[in-house]
């Protein structure tokens, strides 16, 4: 059953001054209940961009966001129908994310009035449990804790709401290594235990290839690739999937490979025509300067926003000189 689905959307940020940046220029994707959803892509890509639009954070100029069946309004938490709560959001840095001067136990019955019910200590302490948090966490505030004893707070707030789908943006990307580890498996574990749906959203393509069902990746405001993620990862079709790939340090340790990605990602004030992607592409056409390219589907739930590869990207890109 799909949760969370989102079309063509297009989001803008409007700053005086200065040019408009259309950071989300009709991207789409949906979440199914139960389901891990990897979302990945360069730094500026517009990853987080998408994901406030999910939760009503961010109000796109057109294109759809369905939560559980019911359009999701760009309103306040609080000001959220109590279904549309059951969305819940986790942010990379959970210290600028919880307040500084409410306790912890406090923050998370925030959570659970968001979710309609009362005060509840036992309840509090049950939630604690269940991220491996201390119970006496309750009376303490989050300057004394780690950075990822405070994900876990965050996780715990967002978890008293009730939620049947949680949006993770780079919620490990600011911890420690060992951290990193503990809160993506507490994540995971809840997302299978309580049968919800996770958007996780990270430029980290390691974390996602573990615990994905299925990878979308995102270029400059559009979705260049999407599939079960051992597809993509056998089968990459999109040369920027197969760029982001070969850059992943490799299990032995033996280091980097050098990204064929020549250049950074463009402004997207100010995108390239055609495919977004083509003034980096080591495939690029003279087409792909024109033409906009749409999604194919080249397998079962696997598809492509790239005419040029009709067949799997097995050998390493070399880049255009
Ligand atoms: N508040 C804002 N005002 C203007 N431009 C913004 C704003 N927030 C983000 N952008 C721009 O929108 C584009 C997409 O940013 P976004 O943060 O969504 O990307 P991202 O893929 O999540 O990257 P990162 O991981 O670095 O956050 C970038 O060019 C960024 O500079």
């Amino acid at each position: 059953m799909t949760l969370l689905d989102m079309r063509d959307l297009v989001v803008t940020y409007q700053t005086p001054g200065r040019p408009p940046v259309t950071a989300v220029a009709g991207a789409g994707l949906s979440v199914e209940r139960g389901q891990i959803v990897g979302l990945v892509g360069e730094s500026g890509c517009g990853k987080s961009t998408l994901g406030k639009a999910a939760v009503g954070l961010l109000a796109p100029s057109s294109g759809t966001v369905v939560f559980d069946g019911t359009p999701v309004a760009p309103l306040t938490r609080r000001a959220r129908p109590v279904a549309q709560r059951r969305l819940q959001m986790i942010f990379q840095d959970p210290f600028s994310s919880l307040n500084p001067r409410r306790s912890v136990g406090e923050q998370i019955n925030d959570g659970l009035r968001l979710a309609g019910h009362r005060r509840d200590a036992g309840r509090v302490r049950e939630l604690l449990e269940r991220v491996a948090l201390p119970v006496d966490a309750a009376g303490r505030y989050p300057h004394e804790f780690s950075g990822g004893q405070r994900q876990r707070i965050a996780i715990a707030r967002a978890l008293a709401a009730e939620p049947s789908c949680i949006v993770a943006d780079e919620p490990i990307s600011a911890l420690d290594a060992s951290a990193q580890a503990s809160v993506a498996t507490l994540l995971v574990g809840l997302a299978r235990e309580l049968d919800m749906g996770l958007l996780f959203i990270s430029h980290d393509l390691a974390i996602v290839r573990q615990i994905a069902d299925v990878t979308t990746v995102m270029y400059l405001g559009t979705i260049a690739e999407h599939g079960p993620t051992h597809e993509l990862w056998a089968r990459p079709r999109h040369p920027y999937t197969r760029a982001l790939i070969d850059a992943v340090p490799r299990p032995d340790g033996s280091g980097t490979l050098p990204a064929p990605l020549p250049g950074d990602v463009p402004d997207p004030a100010a995108p390239p025509t055609g495919c977004r992607f083509h003034p980096r592409c080591p495939l690029a056409l003279p087409e792909c300067a024109v033409r906009v390219p749409e999604r194919l589907e080249v397998a079962p739930g696997h598809s492509v926003a790239c005419p040029v590869v009709k067949e799997p990207l097995t050998v390493p890109l070399t880049p255009r000189p």
